[in-house]
């Protein structure tokens, strides 16, 4: 599924006039949808509808009108000066005798629902004066918030926090970057010609990222036949750790060991100064210093735990001249250009602090532009980029695909480890670069809902790569959840 820019949502809008579509079909059935969504989620609570100028305004007039037909008591505030499509909503709902008062005097009472209808994707600019002071009041009083299209704002600050957000005819690539603002996520049908948003999309594909969705993961599992042996499901070595002055993190590589394994590794090679402390099913190969041992293996995952070695860790590994995950301390940028010098797929996993360290900026504009980072690092290198974060982004090239799994309890010590042994399995198992990290990262993710969900924060690392079966298992059976809900 590709997700939208303000832009292209306004070149969709172009098209289906230029086909000589009405404009106003589409508000109508955006309002009507919203005001559905409304009903299920809120029943016949009272609405509060709060609307700008614009035409997102002018999908909450339409929204009101339809509560208002079925019987919910509905208060509306609107900002003045209305013209085209948004006036013809405003005088219908006039029509039908509502009082329509200034946004100015906006009020909120105990009980109600307030439906943000101020601005959608023609926001230009931070929001100011009276539309800044409303949206922190909205945000302070704690009533549901319903938001048409996008929290009002985005993605820029102040914006409305809401409770469930409606996206019209498409997402946007601002409902997966600012999930905490949407809350729960809706997908309405407009009626927008069929084909329409793919020809859009197509004409600006380089442009628009990929949303990971179940549908489009499912099918890149590697199968598993009855024939099946250790040898031929891929096999996956692990180098990293390091034994000197400073601090060792001797559990790193294990993880990745565990998470590879988890992920369905034939067999785990594990490359490290120091043995697991508890029995472990990988092969432990020690080593006193940074070397490659001969190891048959289809994939590898170097650099957790590699402290200072962590450079020549990647080095070593590049003799194998198999497909990698750089993790960790075998980040650096000499590193990720010597593999593709080499003309080897491997896959970055850097967290936003190590992304700013490869692109030389710092992580505040690595977070705010996860995107553009994550492009510009795998565009640099030539690499897949795995920048992880809320939410992740894989990209290839120009490819960029946002994931929607994820959960907070997974901000703990070695989940990162965990996704990388995930990653390399998936490599090993014969996935190209790109779509291991893609399936990788979404089923680390759900492993982690999984776990947040029955247990809340406080997970391990280990716990996460445990639960990757079962992830996998539910992606395998259809039953993946959906991070949104369609109508
Ligand atoms: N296919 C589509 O794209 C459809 C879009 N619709 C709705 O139309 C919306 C987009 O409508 P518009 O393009 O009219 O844009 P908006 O309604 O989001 O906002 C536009 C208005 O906000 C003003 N504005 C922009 N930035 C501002 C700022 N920082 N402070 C104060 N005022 C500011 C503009 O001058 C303009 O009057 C979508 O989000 C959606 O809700 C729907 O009506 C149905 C169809
Ligand atoms: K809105």
């Amino acid at each position: 599924m590709r997700l939208f820019t303000s832009e292209a949502m306004r070149e969709a809008d172009a098209e289906a006039v230029r086909r000589g579509y009405p404009s106003l079909l589409l508000m109508e059935w955006a309002g009507m949808k919203a005001a559905r969504v409304y009903r299920e989620l809120f029943g016949k609570r009272p609405a509060v509808v709060l609307a700008g100028k614009g035409n997102n305004g002018g999908d909450g007039l339409v929204l009101a009108r339809h509560l208002l037909l079925e019987g919910v008591e509905v208060r509306v505030h609107a900002a003045e000066g209305q013209t085209g499509d948004a006036l013809l909503a405003l005088q219908a709902l006039l029509a039908h005798g509502v009082e329509v008062r200034p946004l100015e005097e906006a009020s909120f009472r105990k009980g109600e629902v307030v439906v943000d209808a101020l601005f959608g994707t023609g926001l230009k600019g931070p929001l100011s004066g009276v539309y800044a002071d409303l949206v922190e009041q909205v945000n302070r009083i704690g009533l549901p918030v319903l938001a048409l299209d996008l929290p009002s704002g985005l993605p820029y600050a102040p914006h409305v926090r809401a409770t469930a957000t409606v996206a019209f005819a498409a997402f946007k690539t601002l409902h997966f970057l600012h999930r905490e603002a949407c809350g729960r996520l809706f997908l309405a049908e407009i009626g927008l010609p069929k084909d329409l948003l793919a020809q859009v999309a197509s004409q600006l594909e380089e442009g628009l990222p990929l949303l990971a969705t179940p549908e489009a993961l499912a099918p890149l599992l590697p199968p598993r036949p009855l024939t099946a042996h250790k040898g031929s499901v891929g096999r996956v070595g692990i180098l990293g750790g390091y034994r000197g002055e400073g601090l060792r993190y001797a559990g790193a590589p294990v993880l990745a060991a565990l998470g590879a394994y988890r992920m369905g590794a034939g067999l785990v090679h594990l490359v490290a100064p120091e043995g697991p402390l508890e029995p472990l099913e990988a092969v432990f190969h020690p080593v006193p210093s940074p070397t490659l041992p001969p190891l048959k293996v289809e994939a590898l995952a170097v650099g957790m735990g590699g402290g200072p070695w962590g450079k020549a860790w990647a080095l070593a590994a590049l003799e194998a001249r198999r497909p990698v995950v750089l993790d960790a301390d075998a980040l650096h940028l000499e590193v990720a250009l010597a593999y593709r010098e080499a003309g080897l797929p491997a896959v970055l996993t850097p967290h936003a602090g190590e992304a700013a360290r490869l692109l030389g900026t710092g992580p505040e504009e690595v977070a705010q532009d996860p995107l553009g980072a994550a492009r510009a690092l795998a565009e640099r290198t030539g690499l897949v980029v795995v920048l992880k974060g809320n939410p992740t982004v894989v990209a290839e090239g120009g490819r960029l695909s946002l994931n929607p799994t994820g959960h907070p309890a997974l901000a703990t010590g070695g989940t990162g480890d965990v996704l990388s042994g995930a990653i390399a399995a998936l490599l090993a198992a014969g996935l190209p670069p790109f779509e291991a990290a893609r399936l990788g990262v979404f089923l680390h993710g759900l492993a982690g809902d999984l776990l947040g969900e029955e247990k809340g924060v406080g997970l391990l690392a280990r716990e996460v790569a445990e639960a990757l079966p079962r992830a996998r298992r539910l992606l395998e059976g259809g039953q993946a959840p959906w991070p949104f809900s369609r109508v």
